[in-house]
């Protein structure tokens, strides 16, 4: 196997993609809310467990294959959703399916990307996209990308249920973040049956995100408080339609399963046993444990922390995912020994789109491959359904914390 020299681990990957973006970029992406005090703690989360070994088992054939979404994947992790990949690499999504394609690794699709969702899929073969999807409080636009993701064979839709509102990203607003002039938020600027024109593509230029983050928080802000409820109007961005504070689980979720069927229905951003036991009782396909990256609400737990009283709230009835923080195939090992059933992975494979486009991503999923495979040999382990709790001690928080 062929290795980059410059590149062999996924902190190195993060420094060299960090020198290739532009500020606004750079800032977008890797920050947290607020203090990004979420963002760390995903991280060295998973410095609280030890790996504890296990030999003369028979690692000479280590499968790490698992099944999702109705195949049988190569590995137990996927690319997360994000939005704006044409900002890190002009390919941008494209590069990233490929990349997926190439590596046999299930993409998630953020709707608002800058490749338009069938795109993505004519570009990812037989490997399963899921479409990441906010609900909209103009529901009609929510309806029509989910019939045009049933139309092209996506296997889910996974909605997010951690953004009823915009988590306060510091950076984001003193950048006054907007997409570029050259970019657009391309799932909303097509015809309803996906075939899109391509000179109101032009037409439309940078309008897609030319509304100021501030503003429309500012004004979103306001109605809540004073009670008044008013639909956003003119172009689907992400400040101004991503958030949306009415939703509830008994009208919410049925809505979506109708509209969705035959696609499966997963809900990503739960943090707690309670809302766990909600979406197992609203009959979802499957859940992701996730704080959105740190995204968010700033001083959740880790997800890492989260996962054990989800995991044993759901109990087997239903999947039961994890995002936030992986920057390593032993954190893949610890996520799972703690009872994920599969990881996603957020912004490592973004820094590999910097790096290099989909050569940057497919190095990412490598890097992350290598290591997990060679942790389940290490430990012990020749098959995924064997990790559990027996290979991982807790470090004491005074030894956890002299080490931070
Ligand atoms: C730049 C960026 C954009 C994101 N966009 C979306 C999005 O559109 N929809 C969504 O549900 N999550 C989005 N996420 C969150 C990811 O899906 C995922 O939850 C998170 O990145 C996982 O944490 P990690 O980056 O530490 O791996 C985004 C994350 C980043 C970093
Ligand atoms: C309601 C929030 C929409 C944000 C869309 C992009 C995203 O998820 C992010 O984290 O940034």
């Amino acid at each position: 196997m062929e290795h980059d020299l410059d590149c062999l681990t996924i902190a190195e990957l993060e420094k060299l993609a960090t020198q290739r973006m532009d500020r606004q970029t750079r800032d977008y992406y890797n920050e947290g809310a607020d203090s990004g005090t979420t963002v760390r703690e995903n991280e060295s989360a998973y410095q609280k467990y030890r790996l504890r070994p296990r030999v003369l088992r028979n690692v000479s054939k280590v499968d790490s294959s698992v099944n999702v979404f109705g195949t049988r994947c190569s590995v137990p992790f996927g690319v997360a959703p994000a939005a704006m990949q044409k900002l890190a690499h002009e390919e941008g999504e494209l590069a990233t399916a490929h990349a997926c394609q190439e590596k046999g690794v299930v993409m998630g699709l953020s709707s608002f990307s800058t490749t338009a969702l069938e795109d993505v899929r004519a570009a990812s073969g037989n490997t399963p996209n899921v479409l990441q999807l906010y609900l909209f409080e103009d529901r009609e636009q929510s309806r029509k990308l989910i019939e045009r993701a049933k139309k092209v064979g996506y296997s889910a839709v996974v909605l997010t249920v951690d953004t009823p509102l915009l988590g306060r990203r510091n950076l984001e607003i003193r950048n006054q973040f907007r997409l570029p002039g050259h970019l657009r938020a391309a799932n909303f600027d097509l015809d309803n049956d996906g075939r899109g024109s391509r000179s109101s593509r032009s037409e439309r230029s940078d309008t897609a995100f030319s509304k100021d983050h501030s503003a429309a928080a500012k004004s979103t802000a306001a109605n809540y408080r004073e009670g008044r409820r008013v639909l956003p109007t003119g172009p689907v961005t992400f400040h101004t339609h991503g958030p949306n504070p009415t939703l509830e689980w008994d009208e919410c979720i049925p809505w979506l399963k109708a509209q969705a069927s035959p696609m499966q229905v997963w809900v990503k951003g739960i943090m707690t046993a309670e809302d766990a036991a909600l979406a197992v009782g609203h009959h979802v396909d499957g859940i992701i444990v996730s704080n959105h990256g740190g995204r968010q609400l700033d001083g959740t737990l880790a997800t890492l922390d989260a996962l054990p009283e989800i995991v044993a709230a759901v109990n087997h009835r239903i999947p039961v995912h994890i995002d936030g923080g992986i920057r390593h195939g032993t954190d893949i090992f610890k996520a799972l020994a703690l009872g994920a059933d599969f990881c996603w992975i957020g912004r490592p494979m973004l820094w590999g789109l910097a790096y290099k486009g989909q050569a940057g991503v497919e190095l990412c999923l490598r890097l992350l491959t290598d290591e997990f495979q060679l942790c389940m040999g290490l430990a012990g382990v020749a098959r995924v359904a064997d990790i559990g709790p027996q290979f991982l001690y807790r470090v004491k928080a005074s030894e956890f914390l002299s080490r931070l």
